[in-house]
Order: structure tokens, then sequence, then C-alpha cells
């Protein structure tokens, strides 16, 4: 893409700790996110495509992964697939939430600090930058990377 578009802004002000959204999408499994992640990254390399394909790994103690989602939201999703990444961590903190009887647990945004109405809301969608042909990041922070954070599925 040639430019940062779409973005979700806060309609109200926002007080940090305060729930925002779930991150809702496809649940696939590894080997379906590596397919679809080269489908989307050979439609983005066209231009006026953007996806909406999250990798969330929880770590133990150690560091080690122990488990990995990956939550698509490209073609089914809510409004957080319109959230947009920012290399300074944005004001938006990802938990995740886990319910009774729920196999896997959900991932959640919430406040990380208090937002003004207006405010464009951001996460960083991670600081993995592994992937030769990165997309550019128009972030705007004074800490930006200059390349979205991705890496191979
Ligand atoms: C989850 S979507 C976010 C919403 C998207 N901007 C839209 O309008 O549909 C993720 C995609 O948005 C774009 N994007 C998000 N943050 C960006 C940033 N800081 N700079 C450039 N593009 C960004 C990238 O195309 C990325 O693949």
């Amino acid at each position: 893409m040639a430019r940062k578009v779409g973005g979700l802004f806060a309609d109200q002000m926002i007080c940090q700790g305060q729930f925002i959204c779930e991150y809702a999408g496809e649940l696939l499994t590894t080997e379906e996110a590596r397919k679809q992640q080269q489908i989307y990254d050979e439609l983005a390399s066209g231009g006026q495509f953007s996806s909406a394909l999250l990798v969330v790994r929880e770590h133990l103690p150690s560091g080690k992964a122990c488990l990995r989602i990956n939550i698509d939201a490209t073609r089914t999703g809510n409004v957080a697939r319109f959230i947009n990444h920012s290399c300074d961590g944005g004001n938006l903190a990802t938990v995740l939430v886990r319910h009774t009887g729920s196999l896997l647990p959900h991932l959640c945004f919430f406040a990380s600090r208090n937002i003004k109405e207006g405010e464009e809301l951001t996460f960083s969608y991670g600081d993995i930058r592994v992937r030769s042909k990165g997309l550019q990041c128009f972030c705007g922070s004074s800490c930006c990377f200059g390349t979205l954070p991705s890496e191979n599925t």
C-alpha cells in the first residue's frame, strides 16, 4: 500500500484499562495460515489489498512458545480488523482472555492509557521483521521502524 489506510478511532474518551473489543476472525490451523499468507502476500504486492491475519503466541515463563493461534479477520471478523499498527506500541494492550468451557483463549484489546475522543486506536503487530518484502510502515511515530512487523508464518 502507498500509505496507511482505514484505522479505528475513538468516538469518545476512553479510560486506561477499559475493554475495547475482541479480535474476531476465522481460526486457522498453522498450515492453513501459511497458505493464506502466501495468497495475501501476492494480492498485497498488487496494491489495494490489506490482510488481517494475526498470529498470536503464548509463552511459558521460560520464554518457550506453548500456544499458537492464527486468527484471520480478512474475510470474516469484527471492527478490530480495522485497527492499524504503531511501532511505539500504540494505545492498546492485547490480553488473552480465557472463559470457562472455551477451548481457546480470546484475544482482547484494552486501553493501555487514557485515549482522547478522535484519537486513532493502534497496537503493535509484534516486533518480528524477518520477511524481505515487508510492507512499508506509515505509523508516523518517532520510533517508526519503517516496515510493518511480519514473519514467515
Ligand atoms: C488489520 S488490517 C488494519 C486495517 C487496514 N488499514 C484496513 O483499512 O483494512 C492490517 C493491514 O493494514 C495495513 N496497516 C496497518 N497498520 C499500518 C501501518 N502502520 N502502516 C502501513 N500500513 C498499515 C497493512 O496493509 C496491514 O496488512
